[in-house]
Formats: C-alpha cells, structure tokens, sequence
C-alpha cells in the first residue's frame, strides 16, 4: 500500500469530522484576508482615498469583530482537530496493539515504543496537515490575485522563493529521510538496551559483565549522537535555506515597493496591504517545504509499521475497528458464559511453525469436568505448542475445538476468564508488589487472597518478606527466586474464576516438598478442572487422565496404568526402571 492510500483509509474512518475540521481550518485559514481588506481600507480613509464611506469607527470595531471571530474559530478548530488527530492515531496504535496481542512479533522493545509513539503521531500529523495544506494554499492564491490587483511586478517576487524552497526541499529531502531512518534505528537500539540491562542485571552481575555492558552502551551512544546530529543538522540546514530565502524575497518586494510609493503610483494602504498578505504567503512557502520533508518522512513510518503485519495484511493497519474511548468493550469478569461447562474437546488440531516441520500435528482430546488431566512427553515433545494453539495463541491449520458442543471460533477471544485461567512455562510478573501482581486489577474484596495465596505455596515465603504481601518484586520479578516467580503466577491465576485451569510445567523450579505441596492442594480441590503439562511424579500420581506426546504428536492417553503399559518413559519419570 501507498502512504496516501493509507492516510485515505485514515480520512475515511471518521470522514464527517475531517470535513468538520477541514471547514472550520478553511475557515481560520482563509480569515485574514478580511482584516487586511479592512486596514487597507482603514488606511485609504485616513489618506482620504476610501472607496467605503463608513468611517474609522466602524472600521475598527469590523477590525474588532473579525478578530473575535477568529478566536473562536480558533478554539472550535483545536477541539475538532485534537479530537480527529487522537482517532487517527488512536486507531493505528489500538491495531498494532491488537496485532502484537493476537500474534507476537518479534520486535525490540525500543522498537516498538517508537513505533507507538511516534510513527503513529506522525501519521496522524500527515493527515491533519493536508487540511492545513489545503487552507493555506486557498488563501495564498486569494491573496495572490488580491496582489496581482495592485502590482504584478512586486507580486511575481513572491513566486520566486516558493519556487527555490521547493526545489531544495526535493533535492534534500531523500537525504533527510534516510538520516531520520537511521537516528531512529539508532535510538531504539539504545533504549532496548537499557531496558535488557534494567531486566537482566542480576545476570549482569554475575557475570561481573559490567563494564562490557558499560562499553556497549558507550558505542551505541556515539551511533546514536552521529546519526542525531547528522539528522538535526540536516533539518536545520534545510529549515535556514528556507527561512532565508523567504527573508531575502521580502526585503527585495520591500525594496521595491519603496521605489514604487516614492513614485506616487501604490498607496500606503496597498503596501500594508501587500506586506500583510506577504508575511502569509510566504509562509505558506515555508509550510509547503515542509510539509513535503513531512510526507517523506510519513512514508518511512507507515512502511515500518506496516512490515509487522507483512505485505499482504498491511490494510490491518488502518483497518477501521472500533475505538471505545469512553466504556472498555466487554470486561473479562462480565462475559456472558456460553454454556456451563461439560467438557472441552480438542479434534485433529494442527499447527507447524513456520518454515519447520515441528509442532503439533493431529492432536485429539477430552477434558471432562472435574478431572486432572496431564500432558507429558520429552523435552520438545510438543506440549507447550499444544496448549498454545489450543488456547489460541498460536494459529491452528487444522481441526477444531468445542466447548461443551459447541465449537470455538475465535479461541484468542474465548480462552481466559471464566472459561480457562492459565499459568504460562515462563511466567510474566510486573514491577509491582506480590499483591498487586496476584490481583491484577481486581478488587481486593473479590478475591479470597489468603486462600490462593495457601493454595500456591506461598504463605511461608510472603511472611517471610520484609513488608509481606506488599513487598516490590523489582522490574519483572527480578527479586524472587524462579520458584516464587512460579507460585506467585500460580496465585494470580487461582484468583480468577475459570471452568479451566492451564498449567504449563509450572513447577520445574519448585523443591521436591513444595511441589508436592502445590499438586496436592490443587488436587484437593475436586470441583475444578485441570489441564497440566508436565512429568513430574507427583503430578502425574493425581492425574486421572494421561495424555504422552511425542515428536508433536500424542502418542498414548488413558488412565496413568494404561499409559505406562505402552510408554516406557512414563516409568522413568515415576521414578521406576522401564
Ligand atoms: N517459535 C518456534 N519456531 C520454531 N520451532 C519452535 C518454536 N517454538 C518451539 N519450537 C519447536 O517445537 C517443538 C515443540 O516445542 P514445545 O515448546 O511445544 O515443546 P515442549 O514439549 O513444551 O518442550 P519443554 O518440555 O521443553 O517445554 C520443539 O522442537 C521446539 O524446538
């Protein structure tokens, strides 16, 4: 896609107030040619050359209403123009947003953050200035005939910096957007880094690799200030041709226009009036150059966002969905329960990464209520790929999921609460306390915190915590053991109400007691459901349902006597000879 086709998929999003706001900056734009009809008019009345014969009062208090006017177009045109900017780059940002979510991309941090921030804020800026564009250049032709009126001559001299603005404008502006590339490439790489060495610097530490991280920083530093000086200087450059031309074309209409006054043959109120209009024409010689480097500019950043959905999908960017702004669409809690839950059955479900033949190919299940089902294999076996797909975060290129008979469409949409919960293998914690971490937003009076907090292993490990449940975790759990990490994660989940819970291998870091612990006290609880991957004894001890997968497929399911009958390795991991 083009950038224009994407500003116009833009426009076409809210179309009723891109021309509310077109209008109303038409109207602010095109308004200060009647206040300098007005004081021209003012002034011929002074010098007893009016054409209106309705007097210096009256002129000014028109001066007066005009200016007024302005004003509050003014302020109706910032309100409409905010309002219209936010859904331009609100929507470009909740799509992108969207997209990460649905199907994550490998992106840098840093990356991604400009690409929220600022590619969108300047795509947003690109559609707000045509209006400006469009505003201007009404007004410079209307004062250019108005001009044309009184001096051709003098008038011409304007044309001639648009005309030399323009033209250094095209030749610099190749050059300015491949400097802009760079500089920012080179500001995401450092702010990726320090958010790596933020979350990592306890294994920075021990890898005493402090000052090879420091030297790092130090190179991508200087790459950033070259590139940022290169990229400021140029812009400057560019911003000095053009206020300097126009500043030399002034001074030679000015000139002019002197030897023609001297000559009897221009009237003072024609030269204010000249002078006035020139102030803005010419600074909309000034815009157009700009506004030009601007729309280069544009397209490198529609084209980088554009990369992360792929060529074919690029439309999604601009993809017109709704905005709610002023109520959250459905929250989690509230959703409206398809059917209370019999059983979630899983039918040739298959996915491969792609460019590879790994994956999950053909997988068939049945989750019935209230049973503990585990699903266990070898390192790479496939478990984890079967969880995701199955929970829809990792697309299906075949089979079918039902939730209680009927079939789940969107399975991104559907699993979470109260359908499922889930514990990920690697959790995510955010830089908060344990307590906010467990609840996740909610409302501490939803939520029975002692009791998941029993539930998962914790109670000891919380009190032993300088200020207990609310002590900081530092940036993403970095202050916790991995098998804290896994039981708070644990916590949160259980603090949600779900027909399902999925846990992926969640106790690899826990001590033999502990984990013990946790299988137990999950167990105990007879009512719930469970869907969990791992092979550890304890854990498969409960199972009433044992699903052994290999290379991506499942190889055997049944009762934990059925399967270690046919899988040798399932001895192995209760610890008895195959
Ligand atoms: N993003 C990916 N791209 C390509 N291959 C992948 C990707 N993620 C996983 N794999 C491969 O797919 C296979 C199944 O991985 P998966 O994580 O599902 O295994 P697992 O049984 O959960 O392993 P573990 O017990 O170590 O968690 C492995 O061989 C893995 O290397």
């Amino acid at each position: 896609m083009k950038p224009f086709q994407f500003m116009w998929a833009l426009i076409m999003y809210r179309p009723w107030l891109y021309v509310l706001n077109g209008f109303i900056w038409l109207v602010i734009h095109l308004f200060p040619i009647v206040p300098g009809l007005l004081t021209r008019e003012l002034l011929h009345t002074l010098t007893g050359d009016a054409n209106l014969t309705i007097g210096v009062w009256s002129l000014l208090l028109l001066l007066l209403g005009v200016a007024c006017g302005r004003i509050t177009f003014i302020f109706m045109g910032a309100l409409t123009d905010v309002w219209h900017r936010f859904m331009m780059s609100g929507l470009i940002r909740k799509n992108l947003f969207a997209h990460v979510l649905a199907q994550p991309v490998k992106l840098e941090v840093g990356q991604m953050v400009i690409q929220f921030r600022e590619d969108a804020a300047q795509a947003e800026d690109a559609i707000s200035w045509t209006l400006d564009f469009v505003g201007r250049f009404l007004f410079a032709m209307c004062s250019l005939v108005l001009l044309l009126a009184i001096d051709v001559q003098l008038t011409l001299f304007v044309f001639v910096p648009l005309i030399v603005v323009v033209a250094i404008a095209n030749m610099a502006m190749k050059r300015l957007g491949a400097h802009r590339e760079k500089s920012k490439q080179a500001s995401a790489a450092v702010v990726s880094t320090i958010g790596e060495m933020t979350a990592m610097s306890q294994a920075i530490q021990l890898a005493r690799a402090e000052s090879r991280m420091l030297a790092r920083m130090d190179t991508l530093n200087k790459e950033r200030r070259k590139t940022m000086v290169k990229d400021r200087a140029l812009t400057q450059a560019l911003e000095a041709v053009f206020a300097n031309t126009v500043t030399i074309g002034t001074g030679l209409i000015l000139l002019l226009s002197a030897g023609a006054m001297q000559s009897g043959a221009f009237k003072i109120g024609d030269f204010v009036l000249f002078v006035f209009y020139l102030g803005y024409v010419t600074e909309f010689t000034q815009f157009f150059g700009r506004f030009l480097a601007h729309y280069r500019q544009t397209s490198i950043s529609f084209k980088r966002m554009a990369a992360l959905f792929g060529e074919k999908q690029a439309q999604a960017l601009v993809r017109h969905t709704p905005l709610p702004l002023k109520q959250l669409p459905v929250n989690e809690e509230e959703k409206v329960r398809v059917s209370s839950f019999e059983q979630l059955r899983v039918s040739g479900l298959t996915y491969q990464f792609p460019g590879s033949t790994l994956g999950v190919q053909d997988a068939s299940l049945t989750i019935k209520k209230g049973s503990f089902t585990v699903i266990t294999g070898r390192v790479g076996s496939g478990k984890t790929t079967l969880l995701r797909s199955l929970l829809g975060q990792l697309p299906k290129q075949a089979g079918e999921v039902c939730w209680s008979g009927q079939r789940v469409d969107d399975r991104a949409a559907f699993f979470g609460p109260p359908y499922s919960a889930y514990t990920p293998q690697v959790p995510t914690l955010f830089s908060a306390s344990i307590k906010e971490n467990i609840l996740l937003g909610k409302s501490e009076d939803d939520v029975d915190l002692s009791r998941v907090i029993e539930e998962a292993v914790l109670t000891e490990t919380i009190a032993q915590m300088p200020d207990g449940i609310e002590t900081i975790i530092g940036t993403r759990g970095m202050k916790l053991s991995g098998g804290q990490v896994q039981r708070v994660a644990i916590a949160r989940m259980l603090a949600c109400e779900a027909d399902v819970f999925v846990l992926d291998d969640v106790s690899s870091a826990l001590d033999v007691q502990t984990e013990a612990r946790l299988w137990e006290n999950l167990a105990n609880k007879r009512d719930r459901t469970y869907l969990v991957v791992s092979h550890r004894k304890d854990c498969l001890l409960r199972a009433d349902h044992v699903i052994v997968m290999d290379e991506g497929s499942i190889v055997a399911q049944g009762t934990l006597a059925e399967v270690r009958q046919s899988c040798a390795d399932v001895n192995v991991w209760l610890g008895e000879k195959k």
